[in-house]
């Protein structure tokens, strides 16, 4: 849906995207994930062609991100923090003044949308709650049942109930809709529960891509019992991050973890006195700060 192929972009002095090549398949969520600052706002006005890229390729739907007009963009819903919305008119107006510009505006999912975001129709935009303003435009960017969803930090900003009730609504709709969605965002835990791929993003350039399921699987925290003497070996296998010592606990991250026998006999041979140990699986939210210490990191 999105192939994006070694993108470049500069400001001046800054690098924002640093030859930044990624996949965005089809019918699934794509977190996009990175500190402040690494690049993922650039990236996304690159694919709809809101920035031009200095270097690089983006395909989009198909097509050539810089050929995206107005054709194009009856398929896309976009929504974005930033994003400007004609404040002083009620959502009624504003959904009325949005209908005429999608020739495939859905009406009756427009009413769907407006039951399930629960919005008050007589309600000027400037007047209503952060929460329900995202809600709006979120509308008026899926009434029109676009193929691709592009999200730019769409919760920062809204108070946790809100935020879970907003993304119900999205994991509702994205299950029932099939979408392809491409959300970014700066915290794993806002996106988690949406997301089927994983994409992080650092000093704009990509750090992982991968299903979270396949995080979920090769992640593990794991806690052994030391012998006696309790001191852990110096030198463990690279792909276990982290490793903290309390007492004779010793705690580390597995990330290549592929089953209980294999990382038993590891362990038997990393470490043959000790006397046992603990494996548990992990959440998203904490794979991505294991990873956030592993790639180090850092807005800019
Ligand atoms: N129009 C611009 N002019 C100058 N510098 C810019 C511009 N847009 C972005 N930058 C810089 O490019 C870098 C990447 O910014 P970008 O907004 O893409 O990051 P981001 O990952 O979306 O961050 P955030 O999570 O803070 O929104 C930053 O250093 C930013 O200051």
């Amino acid at each position: 849906m999105i192939t994006i192929h070694d993108l470049h972009k500069r400001f001046r002095k800054t690098e924002a995207v640093a030859g930044l090549s990624l996949e965005v398949p089809e019918g699934q969520v794509t977190a996009f994930l990175g500190p402040n600052g690494a690049g993922k706002s650039t990236t996304i006005k690159c694919l709809l062609n809101l920035h031009q890229p200095d270097r690089g390729t983006i395909t989009v739907l198909g097509g050539d991100s810089r050929k995206l007009g107005p054709a194009q963009f009856t398929q896309i819903g976009y929504v974005s923090e930033n994003m400007e919305l004609p404040l002083w008119m009620t959502v009624k107006q504003f959904l009325d003044y949005c209908r005429p510009l999608y020739p495939n505006w859905d009406a009756a999912f427009e009413k769907q949308l407006m039951g399930q975001f629960d919005l008050p129709t007589g309600t000027k935009l400037k007047d209503l709650s952060r929460g329900m303003r995202m809600k709006a435009a979120l509308l008026s960017s899926l009434a029109y049942r676009p193929k691709l969803v592009v999200m730019d930090e769409p919760f920062s900003g809204l108070d946790p109930l809100v935020r879970d009730e907003f993304i119900r609504g999205l994991l509702e709709l994205t299950g029932q809709e099939g979408w392809t969605v491409f959300v970014s965002s700066h915290d794993i835990e806002e996106v988690q529960r949406l997301a089927d791929r994983v994409a992080i993003i650092n000093r704009g350039k990509l750090a992982l891509a991968e299903t979270s399921d396949s995080l979920q699987a090769r992640f593990r925290a794991v806690e052994v019992v030391l012998p006696d003497d309790g001191r852990a070996p110096v030198n463990l296998p690279e792909d276990w991050l982290h490793a903290e010592q309390a007492g004779r606990t010793l705690r580390f991250t597995a990330s290549r973890f592929g089953n209980e026998e294999g990382l038993a006999a590891a362990l038997r041979e990393a470490m043959p006195g000790a006397a046992h140990h603990e494996v548990r699986a992990m959440s998203l939210r904490e794979i991505f700060v294991a990873l956030a210490r592993a790639y180090r990191l850092e807005g800019k």
